[in-house]
């Protein structure tokens, strides 16, 4: 399948079987625990799979060594770049503990390696991990001025967080440019795009992390209740 060409991809065979293996897992397992309301071959494979790709279009993935994906659920996009991407050391971190069984599952069918699958809070997780990733990565997670504090603190310096939005997104970020300021973050750019067959805007915000600020994140009471 070349639908991945308006983006630049061009898939080898192996990463194209895993993917189609991708699709049948989790539309199998989804049979018993919620993991998408989408399940028809051509949904998943542009609202999950090419959706998750967009990213490419924001940044340089070779690049890149270390990612993180926040809130990964059923793989969306950490997985998909991991297969696209192998050189990729991915490590997830999702709150829901069936989520990272399922994946682990996945991982297991899918033959991949080089994947750190975590169960925790990222506003926990962060303590361990201050000033880490190259790159950090969030569909559907949080709005922005929640999740970047969740996610500002592990970027290393130099390092970016992209957080993948459909529309409205503005005044999610106008409320929360303050917060990335204070976190250390850079809006550098946005990329808009549209997927293909009409099926929605996507956007791109690309933070960068210009300078540590050790003191975050707070507790997740603090981060809901009072954002920066
Ligand atoms: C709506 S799902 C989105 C899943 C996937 N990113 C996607 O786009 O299909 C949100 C996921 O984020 C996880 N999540 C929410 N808040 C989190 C937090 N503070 N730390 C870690 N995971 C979180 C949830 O468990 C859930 O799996």
């Amino acid at each position: 399948m070349d639908i991945f060409q308006p983006l630049g991809l061009q898939l080898s065979e192996t990463q194209q079987a895993k993917l189609h293996r991708y699709f049948e897992v989790l539309v199998k397992e989804n049979e018993v625990m919620n993991l998408t309301a989408i399940t028809d071959l051509e949904g998943v494979y542009y609202k999950h799979f090419y959706d998750s790709l967009t990213l490419t279009k924001a940044i340089d993935l070779s690049s890149v060594q270390t990612l993180l994906d926040i809130g990964s659920g059923a793989g969306f996009p950490g997985i998909v770049l991991k297969i696209v991407f192998p050189h990729l050391k991915l490590t997830i971190v999702d709150s829901l503990n069936k989520r990272i069984l399922f994946l682990g599952r996945l991982v297991k069918a899918l033959e991949l390696d080089g994947i750190e699958l975590v169960c925790d809070r990222a506003e926990t997780y962060a303590k361990t991990k201050r000033n880490y990733f190259d790159l950090v990565t969030a569909r559907a997670v949080a709005p922005i001025d929640i999740l970047d504090e969740l996610a500002l603190p592990m970027v290393k310096v130099g390092g970016y967080l992209i957080a993948m939005k459909a529309q409205n997104f503005q005044v999610e970020l106008e409320r929360a440019n303050k917060g990335i300021h204070i976190l250390g973050g850079q809006v550098e750019s946005i990329i808009s795009l549209e997927l293909p067959n009409q099926l929605g805007e996507r956007h791109l915000l690309k933070i960068k992390k210009v300078k540590e600020n050790n003191q975050y994140p707070r507790p997740y009471k603090d981060i809901k209740n009072k954002p920066l």
